[in-house]
């Protein structure tokens, strides 16, 4: 079986695919390196006879992860890195190492589930979108404040918004002007949201008219899905091109 991990800036994304079919065996989302190698080692009933990881984080902080699955599970870990071009997809920045390895992997799957010119919207700690055309060139992108950063932001600089993470849930049940701090920030920076995704159709239908694949990605995503009905919703998107950038067997 092998270890899956997507190290975003937040939390870390996991999961236990089986290697001759893929087939999912376990999965979860954890705050930190230790949590994760408990997770892991109380439900992969398996062993593990590899892993594969993206990080956005440090090298230093990558490699102490890399160091910890080693000594808990005895397997080295790959690392994806980047690259110029990969599946067809050419790397669209200036200097090519500087792009994000979520956003080029996720770039990488969804070219190869579109076949055909693609938006990638993945809303995590940031919001990032990410065009590639239908030849392949991957076009660049954007990237904003996510929600846990504009929320942040907010509380972090202001004197009276001040709520707690229960009631903050609370006031999501609806979307309508807010009657209370806690309900006009998350709403409001809710709707910040889907304003991105807007924008980055709009783009998208500037660029290629009707002719492409729009995909949702990243923890945020179900706060925009119904705003953005033509999506196609995939979590695993990051795991798609991780598959791809690093394959094991
Ligand atoms: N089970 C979960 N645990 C933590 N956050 C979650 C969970 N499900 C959805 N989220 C949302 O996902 C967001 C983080 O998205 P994610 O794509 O994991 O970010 P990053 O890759 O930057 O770490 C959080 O702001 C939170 O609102
Ligand atoms: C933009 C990001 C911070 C997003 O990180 P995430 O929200 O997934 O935690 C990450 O893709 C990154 O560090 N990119 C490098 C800069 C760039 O892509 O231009
Ligand atoms: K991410």
């Amino acid at each position: 079986m092998i270890l899956e991990l997507d190290c975003g800036n937040s939390f870390i994304k996991w999961r236990v695919i089986h290697v001759a079919d893929a087939a999912i065996e376990s999965g979860g989302i954890v705050d930190s390196d230790q949590a994760l190698v408990a997770e892991v080692a109380a439900r992969a009933s398996v062993r593990l006879t590899g892993c594969r990881i993206v990080s956005v984080r440090s090298e230093e902080e990558t490699d102490a992860l890399c160091a910890l699955i080693a000594q808990a599970f005895a397997v080295q870990a790959r690392v994806a890195h980047p690259a110029q071009e990969m599946a067809g997809v050419r790397n669209g920045y200036d200097d090519y190492q500087r792009l994000g390895m979520d956003r080029w992997l996720a770039a990488l799957g969804a070219f190869h589930l579109a076949k055909g010119a693609c938006l990638v919207i993945d809303l995590g700690t940031a919001a990032k979108a990410d065009f590639v055309a239908a030849d392949g060139e991957h076009l660049g992108g954007y990237i904003c404040p996510g929600m846990p950063l504009m929320r942040s932001q907010l509380r972090t600089h202001t004197r009276r918004i001040r709520y707690d993470d229960a009631s903050a849930e609370r006031a999501l049940a609806s979307l309508a002007p807010g009657r209370s701090t806690v309900e006009a920030v998350e709403r409001g920076c809710v709707l910040m949201l889907q304003g991105f995704a807007h924008t980055q159709l709009e783009q998208a239908r500037a660029l290629w008219g009707g002719d492409f694949t729009v995909f949702l990605t990243g923890g945020d995503a179900p706060l925009v899905r119904e705003a953005v009905p033509q999506a196609r919703v995939v979590p695993d998107l990051v795991f798609v091109g991780l598959a791809m950038a690093c394959p094991l067997d």
